[in-house]
């Protein structure tokens, strides 16, 4: 069955309209004296309210219970999910982990949750979490919702039901998705297990980058981004409600299911996009492109060009630049660069840096090809194109450096000899 035929509403940030049962939305009006089937309205503000028209998201839930009507939050304890991103020192090595195992453990998708690094926070309202997840469990009665930033999804192996309040998101491997903070949902594991990243944005909310010089086409195209249409259910008994808020966990006891959204419109709603879909664009005469042309979604900061966030996908491609040293070149970036593998090769690594695996350079740190990937292009027969095929490698790019978290740093997937990928460049330099 196609995505359409799933019955996703297309197209980035449009002003969609859903109902599970017919005639529940107002006409009109937001906020009938009584709202139809005896269901309650209730608007969730994902922009101040008085934002820009053209930055200004929001929408409006019509469901069996308002989400207020919960009992009262306590302290989860201690998770691994988290936005300490002071406790150790921002380091300007390279760092490279191995993926992380899948639990041995039952371990739903929030417990699978392990920060890796970060910048910035709630309190600020700018940089990212970044976080890999492994789980083996669907939540059961459980639901989550993080009103410290909206979570961009990179599943990496197996797939994800996300039941949200909006209705439900089937996302696989090559997929991403985007629930806006706030939002709650639950996660299912078809496949039985699962493993990605997540990408906490505390800052703007994510959009599509401007084209400038482009056109009015390419990179990722509006109408491939699927939003659900309403699903709900009626259903009671004792639940939890999880809460991430100001960086910690919190848990509070729940009675009924909070997706018991019958019908919603707006423009604040959860996404995803198809990365096979992705309209790449490159070099048809010389040289290597800055990575910005793979930009799929950017988190805009307070300077203009400047990003919170940028998320970047190295995808199949052709690669047919003449005389060029045709992989990613040798480069310091003012800005700091975490990368994931959702599956194949990256062609500017020729070993460890593994699916399932991450690589952190920061701010001004060199890095580039290894060893063998510069030799191999160095050497290329440049008379014929390069077909990049079953690859895709992704980046969080962000102003800010990204300071690892302690759990990242004292793992056994961080890989302590990566530096030695650079270690047998030879020289090469004669005077005359
Ligand atoms: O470091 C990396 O591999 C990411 C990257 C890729 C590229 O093609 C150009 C610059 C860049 O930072
Ligand atoms: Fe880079």
């Amino acid at each position: 069955m196609s995505n359409q035929a799933r019955g996703y509403q297309s197209g980035f940030g449009n002003e969609f309209a859903s109902e599970a049962i017919e005639g529940v939305l107002p006409k009109g009006q937001n906020s009938p004296q009584q709202v139809a089937h005896g269901l309650y309205a209730e608007q969730v503000s994902g922009t101040a309210f008085t934002a820009p028209r053209h930055l200004n998201r929001r929408s409006w839930l019509y469901r069996i219970r308002p989400a207020a009507m919960h009992e009262p939050f306590e302290p989860l304890g201690k998770a691994s999910f988290h936005n300490r991103f002071e406790e150790a020192p921002a380091t300007p090595n390279q760092l490279r982990w191995d993926p992380w195992p899948m639990p041995a453990e039952p371990t739903d998708f929030i417990d699978g949750i392990v920060t890796i690094a970060g910048n910035g926070g709630p309190a600020e309202q700018g940089g990212c979490g970044i976080h890999v997840y492994a789980a083996n469990r669907s939540m059961e009665g459980r639901f989550f919702y993080d009103a410290d930033g909206e979570l961009l999804i990179v599943p990496q192996e197996g797939r994800l039901v996300l039941a949200t309040e909006l209705g439900v998101l089937e996302v696989k491997p090559l997929e991403i998705a985007v629930i806006p903070r706030g939002i709650r949902f639950r996660v299912e594991l078809p496949d039985g297990q699962a493993r990605g990243y997540i990408c906490e944005n505390f800052g703007a909310l994510l959009r599509l980058p401007d084209l400038g010089p482009i056109g009015a086409n390419s990179m990722a195209l509006p109408r491939d981004f699927l939003t659900p249409h309403a699903a709900y259910e009626d259903v009671e008994g004792a639940f939890e409600l999880v809460a991430k808020f100001q960086g910690n966990l919190w848990s509070a006891k729940i009675n009924h299911s909070p997706l018991d959204v019958v019908a919603w419109h707006g423009n604040y709603a959860p996404y995803k996009y198809d990365l096979t879909l992705y309209n790449t664009v490159g070099s048809i005469s010389v040289d290597h492109p800055d990575p910005s042309i793979f930009t799929v979604l950017t988190s805009a900061s307070d300077t203009p060009g400047t990003a919170n966030i940028d998320f970047v996908i190295f995808p199949p491609r052709w690669l047919v630049a003449e005389h060029t040293f045709r992989p990613p070149y040798f480069h310091r970036n003012v800005a700091s660069e975490f990368m994931g593998l959702i599956q194949g090769a990256y062609d500017a690594k020729a070993g460890g840096f593994v699916p399932g695996g991450a690589s952190l350079h920061n701010c001004m740190s060199g890095h580039g090809p290894d060893e063998a990937s510069f030799e191999k292009a160095t050497q290329a027969d440049l008379s014929k194109p390069d077909h990049l095929t079953g690859t895709m490698a992704f980046m969080f790019e962000t102003r800010k450096v990204i300071r690892p978290t302690l759990q990242a740093l004292g793992a056994p997937q961080l890989q302590g000899d990566y530096y030695q990928c650079w270690q047998g460049i030879q020289k090469h330099f004669k005077e005359s």
